[in-house]
């Protein structure tokens, strides 16, 4: 059972899990873990390394699908619809539930090419004028477009490891999500670049639901509203960051707050 702090505002969930499990094989790797994500805030997924944040993350998008040893059980929705119905077409979903990876992976192409590839094959431009504008407006949000706007056509990979990053973040925007996971994000980053995509959450902060899994605690506390705390495949504390920092209910929560393992 999770404890989940009763002194939440409601919010609506735009993806809800109920008692969803992740095995690998026979292991069982997420334990009935239920949680709503909301809009309206930042959240965190914290513990230590190998409980399960990454496998929960991956579920929310069915990334999971790409392991044949993977197994999904319970429900998850988007906007009150099940995302591992039989219907489900996986590339949309994968467009409204954007991810953004621990390493850059831009796609070995221009700039303009790895914002304007997603756009296009969602048909999401009827002309190059708004294709361009697509483009334009994806870098902007993601604070890079000052410095690329006189290169579009250079390789994205020849940026710098941050810029990547960002890139890779207006990749995902250029679609137009309603949600955007982050798997460490920043652990390939320096602090300069990190401080960066940390700037860039807060403002994308509202106009998507934002999940960040991250081994940086301080990183969680500065960028989320929520946080949940997991452990051996379950989340065992749900709560504000605040609190969750501050005034954690469970001892394994307090344990790892507070540096006793992890
Ligand atoms: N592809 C896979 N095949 C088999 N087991 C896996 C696979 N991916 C993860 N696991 C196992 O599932 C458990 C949870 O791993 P996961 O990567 O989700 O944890 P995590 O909390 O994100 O860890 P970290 O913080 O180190 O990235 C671990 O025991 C891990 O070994």
């Amino acid at each position: 059972m999770t404890v989940v702090h009763d002194n939440l505002e409601k919010t609506e969930a735009k993806m809800s899990a109920e008692a969803v499990s992740v095995f690998y094989g026979d292991k069982k790797a997420i334990n009935e873990v239920s949680i709503d994500i909301p809009t309206e805030y930042v959240t965190a997924f914290i513990g230590p390394s190998g409980c399960g944040k990454s496998t929960f993350l991956r579920t929310l998008n069915r990334m999971n699908d790409t392991i044949p040893s993977a197994r999904v059980e319970g429900c998850i929705k988007l906007d009150g619809d099940d995302i591992y119905a039989s219907g489900m077409d996986v590339v949309q979903l994968r467009a409204r539930v954007g991810m953004v990876f621990q390493k850059p992976n831009p796609f070995p192409k221009s700039i303009y090419e790895n914002i304007a590839y997603g756009p296009k094959i969602h048909g999401l431009a009827e002309s190059k004028d708004e294709l361009d504008a697509i483009v334009e407006r994806s870098l902007k949000r993601a604070g890079l477009w000052e410095e690329v706007k006189d290169r579009l056509q250079d390789s994205g990979t020849a940026l710098s490891g941050g810029q990547q990053q960002r890139l890779c973040i207006a990749r995902a925007i250029a679609v137009d999500p309603e949600v955007i996971l982050m798997d460490e994000p920043c652990s390939a980053l320096d602090p300069i670049a990190t401080a960066k995509i940390e700037e860039l959450i807060a403002e994308l902060n509202g106009r998507y639901a934002i999940v960040i899994v991250t081994h940086s605690m301080q990183q969680a506390a500065r960028v989320s509203q929520r946080t949940a705390f997991f452990h051996l495949g379950k989340m065992v504390e749900y709560g504000r960051t605040s609190d969750i920092f501050t005034n954690p209910l469970e001892q394994r929560t307090q344990d790892y707050i507070t540096g006793r393992y992890g």
